[in-house]
């Protein structure tokens, strides 16, 4: 892996790996010159909260403190003064403060609370702004230009939202459908009929939001800038951005775990959430699993084509990597270090002497395991009555989407078991479980994290949690134990220094709990030291730059991607072609005349329709080509003479079927150009194999021309189509064709086999010979034009 982030397929050779880095080595050198040259004195120090102004935090909100925000430039700028900091847009939902209204014009500012924003106010070493909802809404236009100043002397743009809007966008189809759906907990239990019916409006303003974001990007939008969306919220917002302007650098990153194909299918949205995301030019997730879950969502819904550098439609690759996230871990191993934090922690050992510290700090949120979590503790002290009043769980459970009614009904449920519990174990002095309803703030924060002994954190599943990086931060002295979810994203990084739990196996959290307990010290420091490593060289300022340092290098290979094959300077063309008075125009037909193939429609068995069918739009443009007597026009396929019959018996032009076999002008008959001796004894058993493996891929079928044979699988599940086409392969070079004079054809979703020599360079000779005795041409061709799949 190199730093932080590592691409969809894990087993990148180390030569292809070294090639590349030192290209974009190269390639950076370059754009730093480049951008130095563009920005001139754009330099400025671009830290999102640099204002001198005061943020002001309410004690029951906040977890960031303005000191820790506007602090000192990095060493990245300290390095090189005259390095300016890239433009870049970063959008999410929500805005690192949330506006609470004092006036009619004054406004208090209140920083978020979440992993997200945790993680994206240490972007120091860019010139960001940050575009998301204020989380209020604000219907006059008075609040609404105050707010706007405030907020941005904290470098921060808001997206006003109306009530409507935010009810249907963000309680609905945000957190009542995809949230659930994306953390593998379905659809919402109770109300499925209700839900499914009110799918459409709330989907209708999902698409409206994000348009919305889009439209606040576009006013504040500067060439070159680099726009990084974030989250499920903003599925559509690539889509919406570079249907205006498609030289916008888009990224995309996913902060949630993306599930697997089986369950995003369940989404009547599914497609068009897919097809936006991948308008982005890089799309990132948390883990490799993640990433490779959407990559194969493209492959099975969309029908595209999945590659180890991403997903790829119609020429255009949109690149897919795993960036995993991480913390600021020097903000909170510095803050250890303050007054008012040593004070918290003396508070917090005299308060709770004599008995171990357990903590669990999440949003109150169905997929923390919060009440897993409580039952397993209750499992735990009913099995360790020794440990009764020598353990405390400290619980801080922030309130969170308090609109939606299935959290709402997550709070009344876990102020009940925790009632129950404490009534069960609780003596007259103590309770065995202190839950908070509230936040902290980032003080009392870290002098909890540094007083605990074991953290449980027990997510049903979790894009990341962060909230395990910021224990281990903390954990310098202590070096007490975590116990974390194996569903959990973090797991995959700090399982080694973990003890890992099944949170539905209560037993198993039962037991891990006494485990931890009862660990020895060196076995806790050995752990510790590992997640203590990970946590200190895997920061958000390293993601942050990991992710947009790729979208850049990503973009720059497009574009040289594209310069491979060049454009048609389609002005010149026409220009040639208005002067030349004996035309040539040589024109495939799949692919080139054809209407876009449905890839959806097969599975289960069933296939809408296989043959080709010339585009319905390009009819009269063709007549009227073909009604020139200056221009000749050659159709030249690999379909047999039955399909160019059906779609071209009403045009003036030539045909030549099975690339190139046989040709007629459409007044004539059908002639053959092909070679003499042409063997087909291989026909029977290629044959045989065909229909083998027609037989077991459904979606597939074969075509037996006069000269070739075709198997398709373009109507296939495309993954398992290619295995299944490797597979073909095998079979066809160990057995029928070992010594027969035939050449094997790779196509896009085909596998061809056809005698040697039948191809439609080879062809094209014998076809200009016909045409030119035919036709009896006087003047010489004086302008050709080829477009099609001629070079296989
Ligand atoms: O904005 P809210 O609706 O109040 O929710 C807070 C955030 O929750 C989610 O956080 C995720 O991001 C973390 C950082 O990548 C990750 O560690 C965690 O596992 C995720 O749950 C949500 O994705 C954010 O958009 C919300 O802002
Ligand atoms: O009282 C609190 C409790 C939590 N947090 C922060 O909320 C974030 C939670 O992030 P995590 O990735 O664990 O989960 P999320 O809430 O984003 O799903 C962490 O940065 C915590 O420091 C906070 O600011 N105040």
């Amino acid at each position: 892996m190199p730093g932080s982030k590592c691409n969809v397929d894990p087993a990148t050779p180390k030569s292809r790996t070294e090639r590349l880095m030192k290209e974009r080595n190269l390639r950076k050198l370059n754009r730093v010159f480049n951008l130095n040259e563009k920005a001139g004195d754009s330099l400025r120090d671009a830290d999102l909260f640099s204002n001198d102004s005061a943020l002001t935090e309410t004690e029951n909100c906040a977890s960031l403190n303005e000191e820790e925000l506007s602090e000192g430039i990095d060493g990245y700028e300290r390095q090189d003064q005259r390095l300016p900091k890239q433009r870049l847009l970063v959008v999410a939902n929500r805005l690192p403060v949330s506006a609470v209204r004092q006036g009619k014009d004054s406004w208090q500012l209140e920083i978020s609370v979440g992993g997200l924003v945790s993680a994206l106010l240490g972007l120091k070493e860019f010139d960001a702004r940050w575009i998301g909802w204020a989380g209020v809404n604000v219907p006059d236009e008075i609040g609404q230009e105050a707010l706007t100043k405030a907020l941005a002397e904290k470098k921060c743009i808001p997206v006003f939202l109306d009530e409507d809007t935010v009810h249907q966008y963000y309680n609905g189809y945000c957190n009542n459908i995809i949230w659930p759906l994306f953390h593998y907990l379905g659809l919402p239990q109770e109300d499925r009929l209700s839900t499914t019916r009110s799918f459409q409006s709330q989907f209708d303003a999902y698409k409206k939001a994000n348009q919305m974001f889009a439209d606040v990007v576009h006013e504040h939008y500067e060439e070159g800038d680099v726009v990084w969306c974030h989250d499920y919220h903003l599925m559509f917002l690539p889509r919406c951005l570079k249907e205006k302007n498609s030289n916008i650098k888009v990224g995309w990153f996913l902060h949630t775990p993306f599930p697997s194909s089986e369950i995003h299918r369940m989404l009547p949205s599914r497609r068009d959430l897919l097809e936006s995301v991948l308008a982005a030019d890089l799309v990132g997730f948390h883990t490799y699993d993640y990433a490779r879950h959407f990559v194969s969502a493209c492959t099975r819904i969309l029908g595209l084509e999945g590659t180890p550098e991403g997903v790829e439609n119609q020429g255009k690759l949109t690149r897919v990597a795993a960036f995993p996230i991480g913390i600021d871990s020097d903000r909170f191993i510095r803050a250890l270090e303050l007054p008012q934090v040593q004070d918290h922690i003396k508070e917090l050992k005299e308060r709770f002497a004599g008995r171990k510290v357990m903590l669990g700090v999440d949003r109150l949120d169905m997929i923390k395991g919060i009440p897993q979590k409580i039952l397993a503790f209750e499992e735990f002290l009913e099995e360790n009555p020794e440990w009764r009043d020598k353990v405390v769980l400290l619980q801080i459970a922030v309130p969170t989407r308090t609109d939606v009614p299935e959290y709402q009904k997550l709070s009344s449920q876990v102020h009940e078991i925790v009632g129950r519990i404490n009534g069960r174990f609780g003596t007259l002095t103590a309770v065995p479980i202190h839950h908070l309803d509230r936040s902290l703030d980032f003080h009392a924060l870290c002098a909890l994290y540094a007083v605990t002994d074991v953290a449980l954190i027990t997510s049903l599943r979790d894009g990341m949690n962060l909230v395990s990086y910021e224990f281990v931060a903390c954990q310098a002295s202590k070096k007490g134990v975590l116990i974390l979810s194996e569903f959990a994203g973090a797991a995959q990084s700090l399982g080694a220094g973990a003890l890992l739990v099944n949170p539905w196996n209560i037993a198993e959290v039962a037991a891990s709990i006494s485990q931890a307990l009862n660990m020895p010290a060196d076995e806790r420091e050995k752990m510790h030291q590992h997640n203590f490593m990970h946590v200190t060289t895997h920061t958000s300022q390293e993601w942050a730059a990991t992710f947009v340092s790729e979208l850049n290098d990503t973009i720059i290979e497009a574009q040289l991607r594209t310069r491979q094959v060049p454009l048609l300077p389609v002005k010149v063309a026409v220009e040639r072609y208005l002067q030349s008075n004996n035309r040539l125009l040589m024109l495939g037909f799949n692919a080139t005349l054809t209407e876009p193939a449905n890839t959806q429609g097969v599975r289960g068995g069933h296939i809408r329709e296989l043959q080709s069918r010339l585009h319905p739009e390009i009819k009269e443009t063709l007549k009227k080509l073909c009604d020139d007597r200056r221009t000749n026009i050659v159709i030249l396929s690999g379909s047999d003479r039955a399909v160019l019959d059906d779609n071209f018996r009403e045009y003036n032009l030539w045909l030549a079927a099975e690339n190139g076999m046989f040709l007629r002008h459409s007044t004539g008959e059908w002639m053959t150009t092909m070679p003499e001796n042409l063997n087909m004894d291989w026909v029977d058993s290629v044959k045989h194999v065909f229909e083998y493996f027609t037989e077991r891929t459904p979606g597939s079928h074969f075509e037996l021309r006069e000269t070739s044979l075709v198997w398709k699988y373009k109507y296939a599940e495309s993954h398992f189509g290619k295995l299944q086409s490797k597979d073909m392969l095998q079979h066809l070079w160990t057995g029928p064709i070992s010594n027969a004079a035939v050449d094997v054809v790779q196509g896009d979703r085909s596998v061809e086999v056809r005698s040697v020599g039948v191809t439609k360079g080879a062809a094209i000779d014998r076809i200009l010979g016909e045409i030119v005795r035919n036709k009896g041409m006087k003047s010489p061709i004086d302008y050709v034009l080829c477009a099609g799949h001629f070079l296989r």
